[in-house]
């Protein structure tokens, strides 16, 4: 308790009051939490510290030379109390799991997002590409709409059919759009917690409305995943050659994708339980389309503004692929000569990570260079890429989406540790060749068939709900572009 309240006393932060810390400095409101911390940031220096009561001290770091020292050993893995509000609707799937527990998991799951299987997945990207471009037609003429819950079916489609084998059809039967409204409550109801330290004791929480409010959209999220496992299942069931290897008519040799490792590992040798699958499951629906969503919706609000920005897309766009026609046909080797479209991509994470904010408890000492104090066990440490990619240090004019700011010579002469929407290091995001594909993908698509304008009396609201979110959506017109 004497080392946790020294470092208290060494890093940078409000005063706290006596029983209560900080907790009306930081505000009750959830939807604060964000202001409160560009407030901290602003005054007391990229890392500072705050007292959520008298005994939790939350170290705050958005400075690279500190988040290396912390992401890039391979200690101090576990994630921080607050990932303990997920366990009723993610257990200990990968994002939330600790110990022996994560290790084995991670191993097993590494391989089905290894970029050897994303070649298969590159087909469903096209697939489904093509039918939210169908989809965007109908829109043709109506004017300015909220494309944000047409990205976030795609997603959704996205995930199952790449990672579970399960054809939704979400983006035309809006067969997911209850599960997608739950996770929207459930990521607000998860805010308003971790807001309110007296509900942090589960004896405590379980009393409570919120409580009551969760169970019932557990029933729907979980109704969910267990009717994607369920199908599975009975395709496997069915039809045994699925878990086979086999090679396509490329040539290419067909991997076991998430869902089916999982589920042939409990076959073979009894690795994992149902209730792990349910989990993972769970956990991989849920990161595998929420972040990605995010990070589509807000470059698509960017580029919006900037003809200059999709024009230069376009060119790209045009210089790679041979095929001109109105559905351009991707795979992996013409998705990654898209270098300019990388750039924008990064940008985008860079100004809105989907990730804003992301935890880890502490079990070693670590040593945070910038301050110059050590942390000891028993303190939680939060790493704010949010605030961390808006600093002056590290980006000029950082408010203004320039996608030079990934330019090879900028991205050369800044901290590596400058930018990670990703995070970094062991427990660093397992999806993230996925998902910059994913959002190649789509982003191509749009651009080679739309001209995108903001509608001039939309406002923007980011908000911060596990994921940041574009809380009224992204209101714009699509104006088609025509290709001979
Ligand atoms: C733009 C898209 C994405 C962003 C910005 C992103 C960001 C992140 C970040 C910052 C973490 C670390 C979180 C933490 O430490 O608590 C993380 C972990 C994770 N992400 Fe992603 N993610 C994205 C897409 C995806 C996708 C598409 C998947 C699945 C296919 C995925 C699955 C996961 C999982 C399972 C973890 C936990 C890994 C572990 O702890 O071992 N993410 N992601």
């Amino acid at each position: 308790r004497r080392r946790v309240r020294r470092c208290g006393e060494q890093i940078p932060g409000p005063r706290p009051l006596p029983l209560i810390g900080n907790i009306l400095d930081v505000g009750l409101d959830s939807k604060k939490l964000h202001e409160s911390a560009i407030r901290f940031f602003d005054q007391y220096g990229n890392t500072f510290r705050v007292w959520a009561g008298p005994f939790r001290l939350l170290v705050n770091l958005a400075e690279p030379s500190d988040i290396e020292a912390l992401l890039s050993k391979s200690k101090n893995l576990n994630k921080s109390f607050n990932y303990e509000f997920l366990h009723p609707w993610l257990g200990l799937g990968l994002l939330t799991a600790t110990g022996e527990r994560w290790k084995k998991h991670r191993k097993i799951i590494t391989p089905t997002f290894h970029f050897t299987i994303l070649e298969q997945f590159v087909d469903v990207f096209n697939k489904q590409g093509n039918i939210l471009i169908s989809i965007l037609r109908r829109k043709e003429g109506e004017g300015p709409f909220d494309i944000v819950p047409l990205i976030d079916l795609y997603t959704q489609d996205v995930i199952c059919e790449t990672a579970m084998g399960v054809e939704l059809n979400s983006q035309t039967e809006g067969y997911a759009s209850s599960y997608l409204q739950c996770v929207k409550n459930m990521c607000e109801l998860l805010m308003k917690r971790s807001s309110r330290p007296w509900l942090f004791p589960n004896f405590v929480y379980r009393l409570s409305s919120l409580r009551r409010q969760e169970q019932k959209y557990l029933e729907i999220l979980h109704g969910m995943t267990n009717e994607v496992i369920r199908r599975r299942r009975k395709q496997l069931q069915e039809d045994p050659t699925l878990f086979e290897e086999t090679i396509d008519e490329l040539g290419r040799k067909r991997k076991l994708a998430f869902l089916d490792l999982l589920l042939y590992s409990t076959l073979n040798g009894d690795m994992l339980s149902d209730e792990d699958i349910r989990e993972e499951v769970d956990t991989f629906m849920f990161e595998g389309h929420d972040t990605t969503a995010s990070g589509i919706s807000f470059a698509l609000y960017e580029l919006s503004q900037r003809p200059d920005i999709q024009e230069k897309i376009l060119e790209e766009l045009k210089e790679v692929f041979d095929d001109q026609s109105e559905q351009i046909s991707l795979n992996l080797e013409v998705l990654n000569k898209l270098k300019y479209l990388e750039q924008v991509i990064k940008e985008t994470l860079r100004m809105y990570p989907s990730v804003p904010i992301f935890g880890r408890e502490i079990t070693e000492d670590l040593y945070l260079p910038s301050v110059s104090a050590d942390v000891p066990p028993g303190v939680t440490v939060t790493v704010l890429p949010g605030l961390l990619h808006r600093c002056e240090k590290f980006y000029p004019d950082p408010h203004t989406f320039n996608p030079e700011n990934f330019s090879p010579e900028a991205v050369s002469s800044r901290h590596p540790y400058a930018f990670i929407p990703f995070s970094a290091g062991s427990r660093n995001c397992i999806g993230q060749k996925f998902a910059m594909l994913e959002m190649k993908a789509v982003l191509s698509k749009i651009i080679w068939n739309y001209s995108l304008q903001i509608d001039p009396t939309f406002e923007m609201k980011v908000v911060s709900e596990i994921t940041l979110k574009s809380q009224y959506g992204v209101r714009l017109s699509a104006i088609r572009r025509t290709h001979n």
